[in-house]
């Protein structure tokens, strides 16, 4: 798919200095979000985050988002990296279809059994954009921050290089128990 990308920005953060560059792959934009020393990092840490805007921007409880965000901007700030916002928003069904999602939440289903009711996969990311970021970036190796075996087999699968695999583990709460527990046990994360 034909992408098209912005210069390079400084976006000073409550977090520290970073910079920024914009990815468009058709309708979707997406942010690769850098540490101040990113270019003299021969393997920086990475983070692929799923935009999730129920939790990233509105706190929501029901998910790990927030938290992981802010977790890894931290993390990126004080020792150099990468993070990629990959907007693909539900796990790429969309606000719309994630509202329906959440509704058949609340009448029990679990985050996948919702996802399938709804005619979906369980997981609809696709992650091409990811690929021509780390060739943008020239991003050889890395050391990836992630829970989910999903994202480090496509990551290997461009021949890039994990060094280390850096746990994106959070707190949980009364509200997110079922669905972490849905990750682990059906979803095999490392959590
Ligand atoms: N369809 C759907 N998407 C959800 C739901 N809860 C969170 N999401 C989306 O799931 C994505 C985040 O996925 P997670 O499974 O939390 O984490 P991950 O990105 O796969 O893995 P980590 O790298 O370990 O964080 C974001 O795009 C969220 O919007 C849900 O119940 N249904
Ligand atoms: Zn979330």
């Amino acid at each position: 798919m034909n992408t098209i990308q912005s210069n390079i920005a400084n976006l000073p953060t409550r977090y520290g200095k970073f910079k920024i560059k914009a990815y468009k792959q058709g309708t979707q934009e997406h942010l690769a979000i850098m540490s101040q020393d990113f270019e003299t990092l021969e393997s920086p840490y990475v983070r692929i985050h799923s935009e999730c805007l129920t939790g990233d921007t509105l706190g929501s409880l029901k998910c790990d988002c927030q938290n992981q965000l802010d977790l890894s901007l931290k993390f990126i700030a004080q020792n150099g990296g990468l993070v990629i916002y990959h907007r693909q928003e539900g796990r790429n069904i969309g606000l719309v279809n994630k509202v329906n999602a959440y509704a058949l939440q609340d009448q029990g289903r679990n985050t996948i059994e919702a996802n399938l009711e709804l005619g979906f996969k369980e997981d609809e990311r696709d992650y091409s954009i990811v690929g021509h970021i780390f060739r943008d970036l020239d991003i050889k190796k890395l050391k990836l921050i992630t829970n989910n075996p999903e994202k480090m087999q496509y990551v290997d699968s461009l021949g890039v290089e994990i060094i280390e695999r850096i746990p994106a583990i959070t707190k949980s709460n009364k509200y997110n128990e079922g669905y972490l527990s849905t990750k682990k046990n059906k979803m095999g994360h490392l959590l």
